[in-house]
């Protein structure tokens, strides 16, 4: 098992990385303080429950604890306050009281959710982050919790740190092929905005982690996840230095809310959003390269690297005004200097992202 801590005083957690742990969550859920006495909620989704739901729920009872489940439509539109209403109708019909813990079982979409439940309900209770995706080494990982508005992603949420992070990396052998993809972006990622050998390791082994290599997979997620543990660690709550991790989502979250929640899978808007991210960086400076170098990496995984011609350029640069880094009128991105290293540009041309944007066009010279 890898084990990896991010450090928070008193809120500091550890993400437990391995093989099999499914099978021994009533354990490590007792270690790390979740008691006996109180229901557990199981929030996951239409595609997770019938792998791995029962047999969770079999060994959690089997220990004693007392499990209520709820389970989502799957994909991107189970963000959504109307899914946060009817879990909060379960929790409160299951009788969790303010020592229960809400355990989130799958993807970024089912942890967001269940994170935010968790930080409402009776003002905040425990939770559990329980990833069953690649991509999720990211999203279960620094405790920003959140559903989405029509109008803009993860506009109603939370900072709400779990108690433990239990990734059984025996649940993404039955990904397919489109989420794999989508999860290796961030984990690119965060090569691309902090460690410039990972992100070449990523590429040279693009081929092992597509095919699920265990031990590729266990190497990337591990480098991946302390990437992200280090940064929130040091800047919790986005005051500086966390913002790197939002590459490519100011273009990337506009995409995902002009083109309809799920028609985009998260990772593969950042995709087009981190290839965005280079164009703007050599024009504002970087050196020639960083955009072939970057697109190069992104096709090594199989993804896409252009929109659609029929996402309207106004519409998109409206989406990107509700950038949570948008302040005081001021348009912030980040911006690659080169391939492992970032930096947050404060006020950056609106010429110059529409610009990108068009460039951005399947078709696009
Ligand atoms: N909180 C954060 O810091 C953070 C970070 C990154 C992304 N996110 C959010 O995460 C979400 C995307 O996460 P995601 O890509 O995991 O999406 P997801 O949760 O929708 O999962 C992707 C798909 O895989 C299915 N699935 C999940 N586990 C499976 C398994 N083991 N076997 C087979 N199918 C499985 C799901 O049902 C879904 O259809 C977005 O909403 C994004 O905004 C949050
Ligand atoms: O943890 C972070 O900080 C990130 O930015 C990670 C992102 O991958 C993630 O998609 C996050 O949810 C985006 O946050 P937001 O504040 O832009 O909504
Ligand atoms: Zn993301």
């Amino acid at each position: 098992m890898r084990q990896l801590t991010v450090q928070l005083e008193e809120r500091s957690y550890p993400i437990l990385i391995g093989s099999g742990l499914l099978a021994e969550a009533p354990q490590f859920f007792e270690q790390y303080g979740l008691t006996k006495k109180s229901p557990l909620l199981i929030i996951t989704d239409e595609n997770v429950a019938p792998k791995y739901l029962a047999g969770l729920e079999q060994t959690l009872r089997a220990a004693d604890y007392t499990v209520v489940s709820a389970v989502v439509p799957s994909g991107e539109t189970s963000k959504s306050l109307s899914v946060y209403q009817d879990m909060m109708t379960v929790a409160i019909e299951g009788k969790l009281d303010r020592s229960s813990a809400i355990i989130a079982l799958g993807g970024g979409v089912v942890g967001d959710l269940a994170g935010f439940v968790a930080a409402t309900y009776m003002r905040g209770i425990k939770f559990v982050q329980v990833p069953t995706t690649i991509l999720a080494h990211d999203s279960s990982v620094g405790g920003k919790v959140a559903v989405n508005h029509p109008l803009a992603k993860n506009m109603i949420g939370a900072f709400h740190q779990p108690e433990l992070v239990l990734y059984d990396v025996d649940t993404l052998q039955s990904l397919p092929p489109r989420d794999v993809s989508a999860g290796l972006s961030e984990m690119l990622k965060h090569g691309l905005i902090r460690d410039e050998a990972f992100a070449h390791w990523c590429e040279e082994h693009a081929e092992e982690l597509l095919g699920l290599d265990p031990e590729a997979l266990g190497y990337g997620l591990e480098r991946g996840c302390g990437i992200k543990a280090e940064i929130v660690s040091r800047d919790e709550r986005e005051n500086g230095e966390r913002a790197l991790l939002n590459l490519g989502h100011t273009i990337g979250h506009a995409i995902e809310a002009i083109a309809g929640y799920g028609e985009f899978l998260h990772g593969e808007a950042i995709s087009i959003g981190m290839a965005g991210s280079a164009l703007l960086g050599e024009k504002l400076g970087a050196p020639a390269g960083l955009y072939d170098d970057t697109v190069r990496m992104l096709r090594s995984l199989r993804l896409p690297v252009t929109m659609p011609k029929h996402l309207d350029t106004d519409a998109l640069m409206d989406a990107m005004m509700h950038d949570k880094k948008f302040r005081e009128g001021h348009m912030v991105f980040i911006i690659p200097d080169r391939i492992g290293a970032a930096r947050i540009v404060k006020d950056v041309p609106v010429s110059a992202v529409r610009d990108v944007i068009e460039l951005l066009k399947e078709g696009a010279e």
